[in-house]
């Protein structure tokens, strides 16, 4: 797959040289410096009259705000652009859907099923650098070919949200854009408060205030089951003891979503998402970077719980996710208000969307192992106290009676496609780069 686009996303990567273009400039008489340093000075004053919220770069050095990056938006053709992809086929009922983080892993596999269907999808992304961006990239490239446009920008612009509804009547939003990942949150917890809490907040304040609301479907977590010992997980049990600040910002997010159901009568469904793997996944978890590793003959960790206990999970495909989104999102009620005010009851729902059926960790080394035709060097250790639970298993019996959710692919399987797709990716990474 070629590469679009090679901007970084983050922002202080791109430094331009000033000093060189500066030192060129001699001045000899002071009149002549006089008038330059005037001129310059009307020219800063024009622009902080000019600048628009579109175009604010706020704090680059703050990592928990990299994703306030500057964004150029705007124009008829880049209107023409989301109108284009806001388009329902003509033969279809369908829904018109903005997609939040559409060019992360479970955002361009939902992405690409709604609009395969016939949807009026648009995506949404910041590009942040939390992983390779260019895999983000290679991503967006898909969604290109198959009519999908993303908007660059980030959930905490709301003049880009207001505007993005301004132009589209969204029928419904999938709310994927998140900061993901458990042990990070050790590394830079304000960005989880950054992306999951503000930036959440940020598009319900928006969708409260549009006309007509949309219905919003949003990504939780199995891991707000956090400390829970009583297995299957269900909807039903305690999710008051977190383990992790990842896991605390999406439970919040949760009671954030009960509150904007309850004042302004906006239709949310959250899913707990169980370790969701497969192709085009995300690099900075286990099953794909074990599988980077074992390929280099670099030795992998794999967490033991106490007394040597195994840590497992429910790993769950994503082929099974996309269809679970996609129940979530037709079985969703409209939202009650209008112009920000709660007209009736309007429909507040969680579900798991989980595999029912755990596997171990080492368990899923040895069929990388196999797949891969190589022997991993294994390093097992204590699980650090970095925010993970030693086992998630999900009941999902609400998911199955109200979505007709069913998942079908085994561990086995669903590894299988991702190691097919993992070979593939990167040898056509590696040619691009020979080239
Ligand atoms: O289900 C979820 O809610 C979460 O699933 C994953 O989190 P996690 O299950 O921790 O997935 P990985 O980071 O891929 O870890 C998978 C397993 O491998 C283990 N592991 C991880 C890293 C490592 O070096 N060694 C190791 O044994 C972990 O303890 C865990 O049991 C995602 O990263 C979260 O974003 C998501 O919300």
């Amino acid at each position: 797959m070629s590469r679009l686009d090679d901007i970084p996303s983050s922002p202080g990567k791109f430094k331009i040289d000033k000093s060189s273009y500066f030192n060129r400039l001699r001045f000899q008489s002071s009149p002549t410096k006089f008038a330059f340093v005037s001129f310059l000075l009307l020219c800063l004053i024009s622009l902080l009259f000019l600048r628009s919220p579109s175009s604010v770069n706020p704090s680059l050095s703050d990592p928990s705000r990299r994703s306030l990056r500057t964004f150029t938006y705007g124009g008829p053709a880049w209107e023409k652009r989301i109108r284009a992809s806001a388009r329902t086929r003509t033969s279809s009922n369908g829904m018109t859907v903005l997609v939040t983080g559409a060019a992360g892993f479970v955002g361009t596999h939902v992405s690409s099923a709604l609009k395969r269907r016939g949807d009026g999808v648009i995506g949404l992304d910041n590009f942040n650098d939390y992983y390779d961006p260019s895999l983000k990239r290679a991503r967006q490239a898909l969604l290109e070919r198959s009519g999908v446009f993303i908007v660059e920008g980030d959930i905490n612009d709301v003049e880009l949200l207001r505007k993005l509804f301004k132009i589209v009547s969204f029928t419904h939003v999938m709310h994927l854009a998140a900061q993901a990942g458990v042990r990070y949150a050790m590394e830079n917890p304000s960005s989880y408060v950054h992306s999951n809490i503000a930036g959440l907040v940020n598009l319900l304040e928006v969708c409260k205030a549009a006309n007509p609301q949309p219905a919003i479907v949003w990504a939780s977590s199995s891991s707000v089951y956090g400390l829970n010992t009583k297995v299957p997980f269900s909807e039903k049990d305690r999710t008051d003891q977190p383990a992790s600040l990842y896991a605390a910002t999406k439970k919040a997010g949760e009671e954030i979503a009960h509150t904007y159901n309850h004042i302004y009568g906006l239709s949310l469904t959250g899913l707990r998402f169980f370790t969701v793997y497969g192709p085009w996944g995300r690099p900075d978890m286990a099953y794909f970077f074990f599988t980077k590793d074992i390929l280099k003959g670099k030795s992998i960790s794999i967490f033991e719980s106490a007394n040597h206990g195994t840590v497992a999970r429910d790993f769950t495909y994503i082929d099974d996710i996309v269809k679970g989104c996609l129940g979530a999102l037709d079985t969703a009620e409209k939202s009650t208000g209008s112009g920000g005010k709660k007209r009736g009851p309007a429909q507040l729902r969680v579900f798991n969307l989980g595999n029912t059926s755990p596997v171990p960790v080492s368990d899923l080394v040895s069929i990388l192992e196999r797949q891969l035709k190589v022997k991993a060097k294994k390093n097992l250790i204590k699980m650090p106290r970095n925010g993970d639970v030693p086992f998630t298993h999900a009941n999902i019996s609400l998911a199955q009676r109200q979505l007709g959710y069913k998942p079908t692919t085994d561990l086995q399987t669903g590894l299988k496609k991702f190691v097919r797709w993992y070979l593939s990716y990167y040898a056509g990474e590696k040619k691009a780069a020979a080239r």
